[in-house]
């Protein structure tokens, strides 16, 4: 028997969402058990600062692909939507499970939906993905940044630090959260790429493990999250920058995908809509679309290099 150890983040919801794939993996075959190893990120270390202020992409995924390339751990699950655009030479996403509710849910005071919060009310996120296409629908709200877990950020809004806060459906889900929020419509907030998703990476070389963690990838999940993948390394960003997208794969087989990118302050919102078969080629496309239509000068205002030649 051979015993897998999975490295895992200390968080209650990186815990929460190894042991469900340690779960469903354990159903599948009893050759191997299951040992988990925690390890600190810089994502974790760093919490009194904006996160697209510390910089640098997969700030909550370095530390665990160190030890998976020095063989101190087997594999990892990570919310996709922390995953940079490119993995290192030698590991790879080897298995996408089925999708969680993509959506961000608003959680606030007296349930107020995000149309009826009172003109200049506080709202709690640091994601600028969040706080751009929130401020493109409601200009005069006050975006405050807040950090932490999602019992963190659910305390901060019930001691009245905030009047609404935003958080993404899929964490409250698996954490169980029984607050009632609003689900926002796509057409007003778009996920995070992959949000909602897992993404459980492994070395390459590990033929044996890769076999084992194949039997639950989701093939709809794995093949629309490529698309929405596809589509962020052609525009060149990290989850410090506003881009968004969410793809779906229509009865006929057809994937359609909405992308987005914002500035900062939500003034400008460059949006796609496309359909295709091929996932990365569909990606790309919508992400030349916005190119074309300006993307490229609202990622560089940023301070974040936009190379329109990068594949
Ligand atoms: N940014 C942190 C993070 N990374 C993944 C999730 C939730 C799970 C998911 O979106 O897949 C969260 C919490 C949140 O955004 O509220």
């Amino acid at each position: 028997m051979r015993t897998i150890r999975v490295g895992s983040r200390k968080s209650t919801l990186a815990l929460t969402q190894s042991g469900l794939v340690i779960e469903s993996l354990s159903n599948k075959s009893d050759r191997f058990s299951f040992a988990v190893q925690h390890i600190v990120t810089k994502g974790d270390r760093i919490l009194d600062v904006t996160l697209s202020k510390v910089g640098g992409k997969g700030l909550f995924v370095k530390e665990i692909e160190r030890a998976l390339l020095d063989g101190e751990i087997d594999f990892a699950v990570h919310s996709m939507k922390d995953m940079p655009a490119e993995l290192p030479e030698g590991l790879e996403i080897a298995s996408i499970p089925l999708r969680e509710d993509p959506h961000d849910v608003l959680l606030s005071q007296g349930h107020k939906r995000l149309e009826e919060l009172t003109p200049g009310a506080v709202v709690g996120t640091s994601s600028l993905r969040r706080a751009a296409q929130i401020l493109n629908v409601r200009p005069d709200l006050n975006i405050r940044s807040l950090r932490g877990n999602v019992d963190t950020r659910i305390g901060r809004l019930k001691s009245g630090d905030f009047d609404a806060i935003v958080l993404a459906a899929a964490g409250m889900k698996r954490l169980g959260v029984s607050e009632k929020g609003e689900n926002l419509p796509f057409n007003r907030v778009l996920p995070a790429v992959g949000q909602g998703a897992l993404a459980i990476e492994c070395r390459s070389s590990d033929d044996e493990l890769k076999a084992l963690l194949n039997t639950i990838n989701h093939d709809e999940t794995a093949v629309t999250v490529r698309a929405e993948r596809s589509f962020l390394k052609r525009l060149n960003g990290g989850c410090q920058v506003p881009i968004a997208a969410f793809c779906e794969r229509g009865n006929d087989g057809i994937l359609t995908l909405s992308g987005l990118v914002a500035s900062v302050d939500g003034t400008k919102i460059l949006k796609t809509v496309r359909s295709g078969n091929q996932p990365d080629a569909l990606g790309t496309l919508a992400a030349e679309d916005l190119l074309a239509q300006g993307a490229g000068e609202i990622l560089s205002d940023l301070g974040i290099e936009s190379d329109p030649d990068a594949r």
